[in-house]
């Protein structure tokens, strides 16, 4: 394979995105004892785009999220961030400062602070919650902050400490903390798990308001949304790329049509036959 990756990360570049493309994983092996998390899996994300990753359960899509944000190391492959970044040399931290969020499925804001506040706290520059909060923010800080409450749609309630929040303001505003550190790539991690059908239609909207600026990917089971906001969606199964495309053709493929529908659903494994990806293909 041609080694198009020629330089290594040097500080705090932006990406190098001049092929359209943020993110190329490539030939990727993680084994569990013996198990094959990954296999061989190849995964490129457009600069600027949103991408639905789907898939049943185990196969493989924390893993992937995991070895994109350094917190598991693959046996085999690579991983660069553009062209030049390769996030395999990098650690966790760096991987964050080089412009990689993570949003997990559970929101961890601080309860006690203001809306406003968990905003602050996540600011570039700002080190400790202490420091943060007797930092006396500039006007360019605050406006970032008050545009961020926009784009979350949590203006009117920046006053409110995190705790009265429902659960999908609380969501939205985990997504605005990381706004907040500018991120070029954000992976998110089932944003709709729990939601009322209002915060998940919202929380549409904001994932797709974020695409262009930002490159957004979403791992998520609730298939209604999916097709909602997905351009296109990348099926994994046992580790690899099963299929990708737009949710249309994605229904119509006859590899998860077999997989899910077929023969092969991995009788020993059962919960690798989940319904909503039984729906997708049904439907
Ligand atoms: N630390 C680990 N040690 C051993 N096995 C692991 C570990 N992490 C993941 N696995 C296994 O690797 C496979 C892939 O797991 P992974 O969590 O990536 O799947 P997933 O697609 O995210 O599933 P889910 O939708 O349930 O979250 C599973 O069979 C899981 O049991």
């Amino acid at each position: 394979m041609v080694n198009h990756f020629d330089n290594s990360f040097a500080g705090t570049k932006q990406p190098d995105t001049k092929h359209g493309v943020i993110l190329y994983v490539e030939d990727v092996n993680v084994s569990f004892d013996g198990f094959k998390a990954l296999n061989n899996l190849n995964l490129y994300i457009g600069d600027g785009e949103l991408r639905c990753l789907i898939g049943a359960n185990g196969a493989g899509k924390t893993t992937l999220m995991d070895v994109i944000t350094g917190k598991t190391r693959p046996d085999t492959g690579t991983v660069h961030f553009g062209q030049q970044i390769d996030l395999l040399k990098l650690d966790e931290a760096e991987i964050a400062n080089a412009g990689i969020g993570r949003k997990f499925q559970k929101p961890t804001v601080f309860e006690n602070l203001t809306v406003f506040e968990n905003i602050e706290l996540s600011l570039s520059g700002c080190k400790s919650v202490w420091s943060s909060l007797f930092h006396k923010l500039n006007g360019e800080q605050q406006d970032r902050i008050i545009e961020i409450l926009h784009i979350i749609g949590l203006v009117a309630e920046r006053f409110y400490p995190a705790s009265r929040l429902s659960h999908g303001q609380k969501q939205w505003l985990e997504i605005g903390m990381l706004l907040a550190s500018e991120p070029k790539l954000l992976l998110v991690d089932e944003p709709v798990a729990g939601m009322t059908p209002h915060e998940t239609e919202r929380t549409a909207e904001l994932l797709t308001s974020l695409a262009g600026k930002h490159s957004v990917v979403v791992v998520e089971h609730d298939m209604a949304f999916v097709r909602s906001i997905a351009k296109t969606v990348t099926v994994l199964h046992q580790g690899s790329v099963l299929a990708e495309g737009s949710m249309r053709n994605i229904q119509m493929n006859p590899e998860v049509i077999r997989v899910y529908l077929g023969e092969e659903s991995a009788p020993e494994q059962p919960s690798t036959k989940p319904s909503v990806i039984t729906e997708l293909v049904k439907s």
